[in-house]
């Protein structure tokens, strides 16, 4: 039998994020524009800073990665950036900017780390550059890591070798620099060491100079300028008159620009070096963390997938499909053929069209046209749910163990709910099945939700709660377990909660149902 196992929920979530989840308040939002800027003094977009959402999380990142020693294993991607904000190398409101927005999607099964990464892959590619290949999978560290990012005082052989610990050589150095140093600039509110006060005016409160004159797009402009000299040149950190924080120009002119030549020979080039770049750097995590596959928009895939179990034991399933029109693709269909695969595996005659919604496209989408083909399908209990089959696409389900949702309430619901909301009293009355010969008397349930983590902007999830959910009665093949939890949780924890139910005995796990899903106005 089919079972999801946790890469396979950590891909789905972070799908969601990426593929389709393009609309008001989701992850992309905070680039649309690309100019836009999301303030975290106020959550608002204040487009009169010069500064750039877009731009910060390249920086924040790169910032996170380059103190990774890959000799020893350690560092790299892995959200340790929260610990070290208040460090002189991390000086700017980037970062805590940018973990400011992520941390609205922060889950069991989406790390800081790994949307820290998506925000580099999706700030490129939603930006006029390259689709830069993304995995998930890494995990957030729990304390700071070393010091030693590039500063703009740095001499050229530090930097060299700050980079060198990271897996990156000289010209590695120099291309992933110009691959970044492409979108944003330098601020005289975070720099004035090397931005005077004349960049400042009435749209560009912070003083920014960007680094070429396409500061909200991700392209070679900034090679191309700052080898002919016009435009911007490269910058604030090439043309500055203080020697000392040059840095730019030391280390874009310390092969003799050779690597700069070679990015500035076509755009197609540029993209295919900084893909690849830009690629290891967010793939640089510490020995002992395992990546996904790369998330591919071109597969028709589930999402919000709930499975309900009446009194009679019949099993409904709903959801919906997700298809994007990609470059190349086929237009989206009018409908997508849903097939039930039971427990056994086998291919059911039980088939059910998905109907296109096109009001669904947001005009958002990284990929293309993004559209929802929701579905509901009824499934005999007995036999039961192994997976789906769309086309040639099989997605493993489970009916082993899982969360029911019409049997399982949030409270308070929705209609008094705001994502600023402070803590205030929930109760989840939470109900699983369990389809099992020998029924044991209770069931643990594992509730997982962001908590703040001290001087970080980053919360960590806490999973330390657990509670034993009581048998309450069976529906055909299945028992019922229940239990009504309360916590003291603000708008926020309970956007990110999720909760596992788990038979210690069997190892039986319904993993990651999240509790937001089946909120209500009530
Ligand atoms: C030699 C090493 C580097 C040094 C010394 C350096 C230094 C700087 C400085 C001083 C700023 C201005 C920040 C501000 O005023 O807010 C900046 C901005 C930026 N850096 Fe770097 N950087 C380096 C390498 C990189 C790399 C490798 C990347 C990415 C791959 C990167 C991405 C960015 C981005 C996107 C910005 C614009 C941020 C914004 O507009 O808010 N940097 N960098």
């Amino acid at each position: 039998q089919l079972l999801p196992d946790s890469q396979a929920l950590i891909m789905n979530e972070l799908e969601h994020l990426y593929f389709d989840d393009t609309g008001p308040g989701g992850f992309k939002s905070g680039i649309v524009p690309c100019t836009n800027y999301v303030d975290s003094k106020t959550g608002l977009n204040n487009n009169t800073l010069g500064r750039e959402t877009a731009a910060q999380w390249i920086r924040t990142a790169f910032h996170d990665f380059v103190t990774a020693d890959v000799a020893a294993g350690t560092g790299g991607l892995d959200a340790s950036i929260g610990f070290e904000t208040l460090r002189p190398e991390n000086v700017g409101v980037a970062f805590n900017d940018s973990l400011f927005f992520f941390s609205f999607f922060i889950t069991d099964k989406s790390s800081m780390a790994d949307l820290i990464a998506m925000g580099v892959a999706m700030a490129i590619g939603a930006c006029g550059g390259p689709q830069i290949p993304y995995r998930g999978g890494r995990i957030d560290a729990t304390e700071a890591g070393p010091f030693g990012v590039c500063q703009p005082e740095t001499d050229l052989k530090t930097t060299l070798s700050s980079f060198s610990g990271a897996g990156f050589n000289q010209a590695d150095a120099i291309a992933l620099t110009a691959c970044g140093h492409t979108m944003g600039g330098v601020h005289y509110s975070t720099f004035p060491q090397i931005v005077g006060p004349e960049a400042v005016s009435p749209d560009n409160l912070g003083g920014r100079i960007p680094f070429d004159d396409t500061v909200a797009v991700n392209d070679i402009n900034v090679v191309r300028q700052y080898l002919s000299g016009t435009g911007n040149r490269g910058g604030a950190l090439v043309t500055t008159t203080n020697k000392t924080v040059q840095s730019d120009l030391r280390l874009y002119a310390s092969d003799n620009n050779k690597t700069m030549e070679k990015l500035s020979q076509s755009p197609e080039q540029f993209n295919s070096i900084c893909t690849n770049l830009i690629a290891r750097m967010i793939d640089t995590i510490p020995n002992g963390v395992t990546l996904t596959p790369v998330l591919d928009p071109r597969n028709v895939k589930h999402a919000d997938i709930l499975l309900n179990v009446d009194w009679s034991g019949k099993l409904t399933l709903s959801g919906f499909l997700r298809y994007i029109e990609t470059a190349g693709s086929a237009s989206d269909p009018k409908s997508l053929d849903v097939t039930v695969i039971n427990r056994d595996g086998v291919l059911t005659a039980n088939t059910v069209k998905a109907l296109g919604n096109l009001s669904t496209d947001t005009g958002n989408g990284v990929f293309g046209p993004t559209f929802r083909y929701p579905f509901t399908v009824d499934i005999p209990g007995e036999t039961g749910l192994g997976g789906l089959a769309v086309g040639s696409e099989r997605f493993p389900l489970q009916d082993t163990l899982f969360v029911v949702p019409l049997l399982s309430s949030v409270t308070p619901g929705l209609a008094s709910y705001n994502i600023l909301d402070p803590d205030k009293l929930w109760t989840f009355n939470v109900t699983a099945a369990y389809r099992t010969f020998s029924t044991p008397s209770s069931l643990t349930a594992i509730v997982k939700y962001p908590v703040p983590q001290p001087g970080n902007m980053s919360p960590r999830i806490d999973s330390s709660n657990t509670a034993q959910l009581a048998l309450i009665g069976k529906t055909g093949p299945f028992s019922l377990y229940s239990a009504a939890l309360q916590y003291t949780l603000n708008s926020k924890q309970v956007f990110g909660s999720s909760i596992d139910i788990v038979d210690e005995g069997s190892g039986a796990k319904a993993e990651f149902f999240k509790l937001f899903s089946i909120m209500e106005f009530f």
